[in-house]
């Protein structure tokens, strides 16, 4: 069995990058990858302006808390002013531009007026209260990297340097291939020996979630020409097929055979749980210099699908359009509960941070406890063969981690 690392690294390094682009707007570049650095056409600010509601003035013009200055001018913000002169103070709002001969402000608080006479309440520092030109953004610097997953604050960076819209990677064109003859899809009576159909909402909208375009077929059935046929269609027209169930021992589990017969295996099982009979390959017998449609199967247990999704299918996909980094961060924090069986697979437990930061580990592991990643909100990442006690160190990684970047 391959280890996670290993796992992930072969998909990694395996990946073949979408070239194709498209410009959309801002407002529809929101969870889009950037496919070109951008650098700014201006200078942010492009003038010194105020961070208060005060008063400008030239620092020089005051040489203690006795000196009174005479307010000429108002400048809100969106106005010009006009030059200081000699000992002139200008009533100034949060964001205006400093006047011709001003470097610094004082907020209103800090001083207080009598008809036109301005006088100080504490003594400032010279450039107090002033965004100086440039501080943030010089005409020509870079603002954002291609390989970015724009998301608010990118999309706000951009707003800031005048760009309307932005070059992002196309989506990838993702089949998705639910497999089980015992799945019915909500809406349906519940007939005996049927369980409603799960996966195919919760990795759809992972899919989605990761900027894929998805579609879909009618459930695969259980039987190893429906699986080679589904397959095979899917690889006409996908940067990648995903598949749900039928990766495991049985001899109802016909995705790893399929791949075989329609194209090549990469790999097949790896060292986590839940997740283990997670299957590698492509599809398309592979012409000189061509390379078939990658396919990555999933097992069909609820748990297993979502975890194994984030872990594996995410990084992959991410791959594909451009992000480089794409690694699972953890935090360290304490175990609020035992986990008391040991496996030898790296496991990767649903649990949830507690009002003291500690991880709570749901009560049952099973992978096919679907709730259990409602009501968690992150995974224990636990080394193969480890208890965990109560008060342990461990590793988690919050939902968030996976979802925000
Ligand atoms: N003899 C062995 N049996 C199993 C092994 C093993 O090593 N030896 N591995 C187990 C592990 S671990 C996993 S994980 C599962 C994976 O099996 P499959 O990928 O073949 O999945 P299925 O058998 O199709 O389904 C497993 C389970 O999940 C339910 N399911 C499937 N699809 C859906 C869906 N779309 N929505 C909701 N629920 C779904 C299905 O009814 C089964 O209960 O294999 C173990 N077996
Ligand atoms: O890998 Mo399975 O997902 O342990 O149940």
């Amino acid at each position: 069995m391959l280890t996670v690392a290993e796992a992930i690294s072969r998909l990694l390094d395996s990946v073949l990058p979408i070239r194709e682009t498209e410009r959309v707007s801002l407002s529809a570049a929101n969870g889009r990858v950037l496919a070109t650095t951008q650098y700014s056409t201006v200078t942010v600010p492009d003038t010194d302006n105020s961070a208060m509601d005060g008063y400008a003035f030239r620092f020089a013009d005051v040489k203690g808390t006795d000196t009174v200055l005479t307010v000429r001018q108002r400048i809100p913000a969106g106005r010009q002013g006009v030059k200081l002169g000699k000992s002139e103070a200008a009533r100034i709002f949060t964001g205006a531009p400093l006047p011709e001969g001003a470097d610094t402000v004082i907020r209103q608080e800090w001083c207080s007026t009598e008809g036109d006479k301005l006088k100080f309440l504490r003594f400032p520092e010279k450039g107090d209260s002033v965004r100086l030109a440039g501080e943030e953004v010089k005409k020509g610097e870079p603002v954002l990297y291609a390989g970015t997953r724009l998301r608010a604050q990118h999309l706000g960076v951009a707003a800031s340097v005048g760009l309307t819209g932005l070059p992002v990677v196309r989506k990838p064109k993702v089949a998705l291939l639910v497999t089980g003859d015992e799945l019915l899809m909500p809406g349906n009576p519940l007939l005996p020996g049927k369980i409603y159909n799960s996966n195919y909402y919760v990795l759809r909208a992972l899919l989605e979630d990761f900027g894929c375009m998805v579609t879909d077929g009618k459930t695969v059935p259980d039987n190893l020409h429906a699986t080679c046929s589904a397959l095979a269609s899917a690889a006409d027209s996908h940067d990648l097929i995903l598949t749900s169930g039928g990766v495991s021992v049985g001899e109802e589990d016909h995705v790893k055979t399929a791949i075989e017969r329609e194209g090549k295996l990469h790999f097949w099982k790896i060292a986590v749980k839940p997740g283990k009979p997670l299957v590698y390959g492509e599809i398309g017998k592979a012409s000189p210099g061509k390379k078939g449609v990658p396919v990555i199967g999933l097992p069909g247990n609820p748990v297993s699908g979502f975890v194994t999704f984030l872990l594996f299918v995410r990084p992959y996909i991410l791959r594909m359009q451009g992000v480089q980094d794409v690694e699972m961060k953890s935090v360290q924090v304490r175990a609020a509960n035992s986990h008391d069986r040991p496996d030898e697979r790296r496991e990767f437990l649903r649990a949830r941070l507690n009002g003291e930061g500690e991880a709570e580990l749901f009560g049952n592991q099973g992978s096919g406890v679907l709730s259990s990643i409602v009501w968690g909100d992150g995974l224990i990442d636990n080394p193969p063969g480890r208890t965990i006690k109560a008060g342990d160190r461990v590793k988690f990684i919050p939902f968030s981690e996976f979802f925000g970047r």
